[in-house]
């Protein structure tokens, strides 16, 4: 049963679940209602990119998800059109700092791009299908490869902060705990039930950035590794990042791989990165904490080496 709602600024279709069936003696029975938002339909999803495409000449293959504080490559592309999340219809909202929240078409190095200056996280109260929402857009937008970014901590002690690490794999702790991205009907037209995700991230697209970083004169603070999605927004503790560093992860944070699953099942491919904003705290006797702060600060001084990076990488596709 739909239930239409109306919540600034829009609309909402809401889906009422029949939940509880309660026999009542001699009334027959009584059924109780639980509220969940309607996930877009395909068509909805076609409705999104076509808008998006109607506000800009540019006709992108290439999409890139800027992190916490690495926002700033955006700020780069040229001839751009930038489109305000708050105008795109049926689109979420970006509400952390660090994140502008705007979807920038334009050029980097040559090529045509669209940068998502701004993603979303669960702890902002999302689903995770919400999360990977702009990926299946930028599908329909004819996107072929997407570059993902974000902060992160280090859980390897051999790491340091500055150190940008590429994403070799991935652990989901929500994936692990039963929340996924593709959970619920899957949309054959995107991708099939059960895609594989062992080859998320692109081998040849890694290679490129260890040339292109040897290039540059990078290796230095290079490194290669696992990164663990916890949920947030609270930092970990330190018998947790004891734990996900014994599961084999290099880095954490608190995002990333619900837009890269849903990237792979509708078959893009994926390029992703790491900026190590601070060492997570191992030791009880520390006096430090982490904090968002100390994120964007670290963010803000490898930011241009990144933007290299990336550029140069986008500029050899
Ligand atoms: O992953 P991004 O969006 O780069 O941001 C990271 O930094 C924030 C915490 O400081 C969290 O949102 C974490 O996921
Ligand atoms: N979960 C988590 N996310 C981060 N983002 C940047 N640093 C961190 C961190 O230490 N932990």
């Amino acid at each position: 049963m739909w239930l239409y709602l109306r919540t600034a600024p829009a609309l909402r279709r809401v889906w009422l679940r029949p939940t509880v069936f309660q026999a009542t003696r001699g009334r027959g029975v009584k059924v109780y209602f639980s509220m969940a938002e309607a996930r877009p339909s395909y068509e909805d999803i076609q409705k999104i990119s076509d808008f998006l495409l109607s506000k800009t000449k540019h006709r992108p293959k290439i999409a890139v998800i800027c992190g916490s504080g690495l926002g700033g490559l955006a700020d780069v592309v040229e001839d751009q059109n930038a489109i305000d999340y708050t105008e795109i219809p049926n689109f979420p909202r970006s509400t952390v700092p660090g994140h502008k929240g705007r979807m920038v078409f334009g050029l980097l190095a040559g090529k045509t791009v669209v940068c998502m200056q701004g993603r979303f996280h669960p702890y902002e109260g999302y689903p995770l299908w919400k999360v990977a929402l702009p990926v299946r857009v930028f599908k329909l937008m004819g996107i072929e490869t997407l570059f993902v970014t974000n902060a992160a901590g280090a859980l390897n002690s051999s790491f340091n902060v500055g150190d940008i690490m590429l994403m070799k794999d991935h652990i989901s702790m929500p994936g692990l705990a039963g929340d996924n991205p593709l959970k619920g009907h899957n949309e054959d037209r995107f991708g099939p039930r059960f895609p594989a995700v062992s080859d998320a991230y692109n081998s040849e697209l890694r290679q490129l950035a260890r040339d292109i970083g040897k290039e540059l004169g990078f290796e230095s603070f290079m490194q290669e590794g696992v990164y663990v999605q916890v949920g947030g927004p609270s930092y970990e503790t330190i018998a947790e990042c004891k734990l996900l560093r014994m599961l084999g992860g290099d880095c954490v944070g608190m995002s990333t791989v619900p837009e890269v699953i849903a990237a792979r099942h509708c078959g893009i491919r994926v390029f992703g990165m790491s900026l190590v904003t601070n060492m997570v705290v191992m030791d009880y006797d520390a006096k430090v904490t982490v904090n968002h702060e100390e994120v964007l600060e670290t963010g803000k001084r490898r930011a241009q080496d990144m933007q290299k990076l990336v550029s140069k990488m986008i500029g050899q596709l």
